[in-house]
């Protein structure tokens, strides 16, 4: 398995199965895409998703149209999958039913398009082409995400427990540093010294204990770092 971040903004994602594992996966994927949840029943989470869509639709407030969750009753079998994934044209197909004959249709159709594949029951290995959801912490800009390679989930959701509290912080510390390592660039400071510098900053506990008291005490203890480095 090779981890990737994918950009789903502009993309459909399509998931057959309205239950709750279809609403964990739609719950994940709707603030980056389009989901379209086909099912002949939906999971109360969905309906919810789905009303909140459409009143932010209304308000309109910020201009953006919030990505809906758009739910489509209907139990497509085996045979009618390819047809629903040609027409709805996802870049990815996620097989959420409980019905392994037509998450399997759901597989192979997508498959045949040359699309991403997301199996939600099966685990180990995963054929060519199929791609697994992992366990994701976010701190804004900073994403970690964590696969046991489709062994065993549990572990996957244990673990994030795990990161979530030793990342508190690093969206704040992703901040901090890349600006100081623009700052570095413009200022023309030789390559060698700029990386030892952002290297020293993203490592130093004075600064991750600063920015835990505000965005200017984290900046004063990297500026201490800094001229420690470039010797001023
Ligand atoms: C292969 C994979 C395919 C995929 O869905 O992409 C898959 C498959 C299956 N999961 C099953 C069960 C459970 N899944 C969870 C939880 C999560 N499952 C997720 C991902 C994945 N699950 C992919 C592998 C990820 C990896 O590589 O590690 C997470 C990480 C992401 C997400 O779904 O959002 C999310 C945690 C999110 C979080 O909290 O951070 C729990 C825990 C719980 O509910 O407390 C249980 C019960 C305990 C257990 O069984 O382990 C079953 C058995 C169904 C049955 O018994 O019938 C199958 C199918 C099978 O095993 O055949
Ligand atoms: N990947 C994961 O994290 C997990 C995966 N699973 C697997 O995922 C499957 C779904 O789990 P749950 O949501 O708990 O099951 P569920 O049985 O509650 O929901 C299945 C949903 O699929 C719908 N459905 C049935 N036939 C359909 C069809 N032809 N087209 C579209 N939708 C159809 C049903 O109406 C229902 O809404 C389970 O069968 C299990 O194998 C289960 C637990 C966790």
């Amino acid at each position: 398995m090779t981890p990737l971040y994918h950009d789903l903004s502009g993309e459909t994602v399509v998931v057959f199965g309205g239950g709750p594992v279809g609403a964990r996966k739609a719950k994940g994927f709707d603030e980056a895409a389009r989901v379209v949840v086909v099912s002949p029943e939906f999971d109360e989470r969905l309906l919810s998703l789905a009303e909140d869509g459409e009143s932010d639709d209304e308000t309109g407030d910020d201009g953006n149209e919030a990505p809906a969750v758009e739910l489509v009753r209907a139990a497509p079998n085996a045979d009618d999958v390819a047809e629903w994934i040609d027409r709805l044209a996802p870049a990815l197909a996620v097989a959420a039913t409980d019905d392994g004959a037509v998450n399997a249709a759901v597989e192979s159709a997508a498959l045949d398009m040359g699309l991403l594949i997301n199996r939600t029951d099966v685990s180990g290995g995963r054929d060519p082409g199929s791609v697994v959801v992992p366990a994701t912490v976010e701190d804004d800009p900073v994403t970690v995400a964590l696969s046991t390679g489709g062994t065993s989930p549990a572990l996957a959701k244990a673990l994030r427990e795990r990161i979530e509290a030793e990342i508190a912080g690093a969206g704040a510390m992703a901040a901090l540093s890349g600006e100081i390592r623009e700052e570095l660039k413009s200022e023309g400071i030789p390559p060698e010294k700029r990386r030892e510098a952002v290297r020293r900053v993203v490592r130093s506990r004075g600064v991750w204990k600063g920015l835990q008291k505000g965005r200017s005490n984290g900046r004063q203890e990297a500026d201490t770092v800094i001229e420690e480095v470039l010797d001023r």
